[in-house]
């Protein structure tokens, strides 16, 4: 990754205080959407170290993911397929295969949907998302890719906040490390 994206995703993330009712801060990542240089990079950046494992699609988790995903899907040339998110109040139409993840960050247990007919053998996956805290979504989606028959290369993010254990059991490149950003 270059330096020049690397000191733009920093300078343009922001810790947020959600007010008096939140113990804790929430990141603000809507600056690097907003940069062109930004928006224009990161999807070659974030795939740039698994170019050689030839993914064949990206799969990401919504919502932040239905946006990166793509960047990074274009930036190889391949298909995307979002992880719905049922709680989000929407059903994929269709046969669909779910997985549910152990408590994430916040001590949810997410439940994840990929449409059958987007995913099966033959696939490489290459799952994206913007930020990695305990992994559990990406452990859930890794499962469900391997329900359907598909290899998963390894995974893809902006900011990992995970131990590095959790970083090599699920091949994880990031751009940055959360410590990069404060708190
Ligand atoms: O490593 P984990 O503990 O699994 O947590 C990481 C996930 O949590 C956040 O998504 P969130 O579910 O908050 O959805 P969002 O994209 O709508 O922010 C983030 O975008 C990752 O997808």
């Amino acid at each position: 990754m270059s330096t020049e994206l690397s000191q733009r995703l920093v300078q343009l993330f922001r810790w947020s205080d959600p007010g008096p009712e939140s113990s804790h801060l929430v990141s603000d990542i809507s600056g690097w959407w907003r940069d062109p240089y930004v928006l224009t990079e990161i999807g070659p950046a974030l795939v740039a170290p698994f170019r050689a494992a030839a993914p064949t699609v990206v799969v990401s988790p919504a919502v932040t993911g239905l946006l990166l995903g793509p960047l990074a899907a274009t930036a190889l040339g391949v298909g995307f397929v979002p992880a719905h998110k049922p709680a989000d109040g929407r059903q994929p139409p269709g046969p669909t295969t779910w997985a549910q993840s152990t408590p994430d960050f916040r001590g949810r247990r997410i439940t994840l949907g990929v449409r059958d007919r987007h995913l099966g053998p033959g696939d490489r996956v290459l799952v994206v998302d913007d930020w990695l805290a305990t992994g559990a979504q990406v452990r859930a989606l890794y499962q469900l890719c391997a329900a359907r028959g598909a290899e998963t290369v390894g995974t893809a993010v902006v900011v990992t906040d995970c131990p590095p254990q959790v970083n090599a059991e699920l091949r994880v490149r990031a751009l940055l490390d959360a410590d990069r950003l404060g708190s």
